[in-house]
């Protein structure tokens, strides 16, 4: 079966700037996909090209086997799209912003408490939507995007600006729909949600995309050492500089961090002498991925 998306060789300007430059990739039906970059990357030009939403300069998307410019009315009722700004029917609750959406598609309204149930807002069907925290505001608008039970569902920056709490219950949320079959396509700035939450990911940076694939690999490809944190008053970085296999140790802030390639006898000598109290061990992640790749700091 060919795949639910394919994009060859997108090229998108705006004046003398390449938000989209020559991006190439495809995305296998039921695989969570991310792409991954800082604000401005291009990543929402980029889904906006494969949605059919803009059309490219350049290049081609196809979207369930459609070119998506042209936009092609047969492939809507089978996309779900969640854009970055929400915007609900005014004055409408939540309940009745589903039911306008599934009327929208020629649906019975009784998918409204199916949908409502999923993203577990069931509770607040009566509240309009102007009065939803942005956590509830972030799930009625991914019901919204479900509510036609589509094939793909696209999903532009999901978790922004909500606190810790609410967008690790999105995930939850994200993860059920992935899981229900649906391929879903997300652009996220934290690289803790790509890694988490993606089957593979694309990094993109200033237009291009500078590497793709599945997030632990990614990270096991940097063959990056692993970092050890003590607490500086039970070891200070001179005394552990003198354990074996510590290539480094150096002070930051109230910790020692120690960097190593064998995290095991290294951690066996902090608990012979009793340091292992408070102590974090932090291997490679994204972050450093794209430090690797790019020469700078991850900033979203
Ligand atoms: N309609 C437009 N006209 C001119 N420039 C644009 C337009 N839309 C986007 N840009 C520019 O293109 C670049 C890519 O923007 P885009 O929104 O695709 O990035 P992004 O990765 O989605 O960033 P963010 O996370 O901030 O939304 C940015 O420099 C942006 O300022």
């Amino acid at each position: 079966m060919i795949d639910a998306i394919v994009v060859r060789d997108l090229v998108k300007t705006y004046q003398d700037l390449r938000a989209v430059d020559s991006v190439s990739f495809s995305v296998r039906h039921g695989e969570f996909f991310g792409i991954l970059g800082p604000n401005g990357a291009g990543k929402t030009t980029l889904l906006e090209i494969i949605e059919g939403l803009r059309e490219p300069d350049s290049g081609q998307a196809q979207l369930l086997g459609h070119n998506s410019w042209p936009r092609n009315l047969a492939v809507l009722p089978r996309i779900g799209v969640q854009l970055q700004a929400t915007s609900f029917f005014e004055r409408l609750t939540a309940a009745e912003q589903l039911s306008t959406f599934a009327a929208l598609y020629g649906l019975p309204s009784s998918r409204t408490a199916d949908m409502l149930e999923l993203v577990g807002m069931t509770e607040s069907a009566g509240v309009r939507a102007e009065k939803l925290s942005g956590g509830q505001a972030q799930r009625l608008s991914i019901a919204c995007a479900l509510v036609h039970d589509p094939d793909v569902v696209f999903l532009d920056e999901p978790t922004a600006a909500l606190d810790p709490q609410a967008r690790r219950n999105l995930w939850d949320l994200l993860r059920a729909i992935n899981d229900r079959g649906k391929t879903v396509v997300l652009t996220t700035h934290y690289m803790d949600e790509a890694e988490s939450l993606c089957d593979r990911v694309a990094i993109m940076d200033r237009g291009r995309i500078l590497r793709m694939g599945r997030p632990a690999v990614l990270v096991r490809q940097l063959n990056a050492p692993v970092r050890i944190s003590v607490d500086t008053s039970a070891l200070t970085p001179d005394k552990l500089a003198l354990v074996p296999h510590v290539e480094r140790a150096e002070q930051d802030g109230q910790w020692t961090v120690v960097t190593t390639w064998r995290p095991g006898p290294v951690l066996a000598a902090l608990a012979d002498v009793d340091a292992l109290s408070g102590l974090q061990v932090r291997g490679a992640t994204l972050e450093d991925v794209f430090l690797d790749l790019t020469g700078r700091e991850y900033r979203a």
